[in-house]
This record gives structure tokens, sequence and C-alpha cells, in this order.
């Protein structure tokens, strides 16, 4: 399995009980997975989990074989190669758009970063507004902007927290579908949290139910591991 979590659990300091109670998900590669759930059911915790920014108490969690968190292990959130989109873009805000694509891209000629940033522009269909900040970007255009920052150093895995909320209804619809593409086109792994069952069923090969942290059920909406990666 490309992503393994196993009987993962979590507890903030000065909480009474565990957030995540035991949380197990195989991933394969090349899937889209929708995690939904109420609010306050784990969503965005096992997120953050997965991407290192919090130490579960216990449990395992491997991407392609390496260990990033067990009983012994703990890979630090930069070393995982995983990217992240949040739902209010954080993008820096005295950065370009071409800035912000750059940022992430480390151990490569000038040039090669200047091939790749062309290439996720092009792949965003933004590739007018490099020179662009982004306050000068509408929504839409600042979530694809996020979405080409964490694809271009290719990561591993792509985790979205709630990535169309900030978006008008009709926006939502279309970056849903861009993003849809986008995912298609690139074949990589990834998962996303969600309150919508709308988005979920749109972009998710699986839709994974959480409560408190558990796994309720699982609905498959397509065998689809995509098409070979092309960009990534
Ligand atoms: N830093 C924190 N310290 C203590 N408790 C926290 C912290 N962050 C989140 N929690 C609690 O953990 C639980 C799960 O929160 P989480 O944000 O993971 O849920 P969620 O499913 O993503 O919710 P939402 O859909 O509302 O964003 C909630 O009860 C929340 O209050």
């Amino acid at each position: 399995m490309f992503v393994q979590i196993e009987n993962l659990q979590y507890q903030y300091k000065n909480t009474s009980e565990l957030t995540i109670k035991d949380f197990s998900l195989n991933i394969e590669k090349g899937e889209t997975i929708a995690i939904l759930g109420e609010s306050g059911s784990g969503k965005s915790t096992l997120l953050r989990l997965i991407a290192g920014l919090e130490i579960p108490q216990s449990g395992l969690i491997s991407i392609n074989g390496i260990k990033f968190v067990d009983d012994r292990t703990f890979v630090a959130p930069e070393k995982r190669g995983i990217g992240m989109v949040f739902q209010d873009y954080a993008l820096f805000p005295h950065m370009t758009v071409e800035k912000n694509i750059k940022f992430g891209l480390r151990s490569m000629t000038r040039r090669k970063k200047q091939e790749r940033i062309e290439e996720m522009l092009t792949l965003v269909n933004l590739a007018d507004y490099k020179k662009r900040y982004p306050y000068e970007l509408s929504g839409g255009q600042q979530q694809r902007v996020a979405l080409a920052r964490a694809l271009a150093p290719a990561p591993s895995l792509l985790i979205f927290d709630e990535p169309f909320s900030n978006l008008d209804a009709s926006l939502q619809v279309k970056i849903r579908d861009d993003l849809r593409a986008i995912l298609k086109q690139t074949g990589i792994t990834s998962i996303f949290v969600t309150h919508d069952q709308a988005d979920a069923k749109a972009l998710a090969d699986r839709i994974v139910y959480i409560e408190k942290g558990v796994v309720q059920h699982i609905m498959s909406l397509n065998s689809g591991v995509k098409s070979p990666k092309v960009y990534c």
C-alpha cells in the first residue's frame, strides 16, 4: 500500500478524551480520498498528524514504504514530501504568484526551477498571472496558486483541508472540476477533508466517513486509480 495508517491515536493537551480514537486506512498510489465527517470529528487533526504537525500518542504512518511515525520514529514535516493546500490559501502576500510557486523548490538549478514554475502555471491555467500578487487575484485563482505551489516540488502526497469553503458556490463547482482534472493529469495521491458530500462525490475515489477519529464506513465511488503520473 502506498499510504499506510494504522491505529492512530491522538489527544490534545488539556483535553479529557482522545480526538483520534483509533484511525486506520490504506491508500493506493494515485487514489483520491475524501475524509467526511461532522464538525469536530477530527478531520483537520488527522491531516495535521499525517503532515507531521502533531505527534500521535500511538500508531503508524508510512508513505511509499518510508515510516514517518511509529513507536520509535518521527520524521519532521519538511522531510515528508507532503504538499498542503489550506482553506485560506496561505499564500505569501508579499510575493508574486511566480515567487509563491518557487518558494518550495530547492536543490534545482535556476533554469530547472523556472521550467517547473512555468509547467505549474500552465497546469493551473495561470500563465498570464505570474507577476501578480495574491491580493490582485480572485479567490479561485489564489486557490490555484496554492495548488501549484503544493505540486511544484513533486510531493508524494497532497493533502487539502476544506479547499473550497472560502469560495462562492458557482466558483466551487468550477474549481472542483479543475482540481479533478489536475489530479487526474498528475496521477498524484491525495487526501482531502470536507463537510460537503457533493465535493466528496465529485472528486474522490473513496469517501471515508469518520466520527471521533474512527472510520465509520468507506464508500468506493470507482475502481479508479488514475492514469500514470505525468507531472510529479
Ligand atoms: N489545539 C487544540 N487543542 C485542543 N483541542 C483541539 C485543538 N484543535 C482541535 N481541537 C479539538 O479536537 C476536536 C477535533 O477538531 P478538528 O479541527 O480536527 O475537527 P474537524 O472535524 O476538522 O472540525 P471542522 O469540520 O469544524 O473543521 C474538536 O473537538 C476540537 O475542539
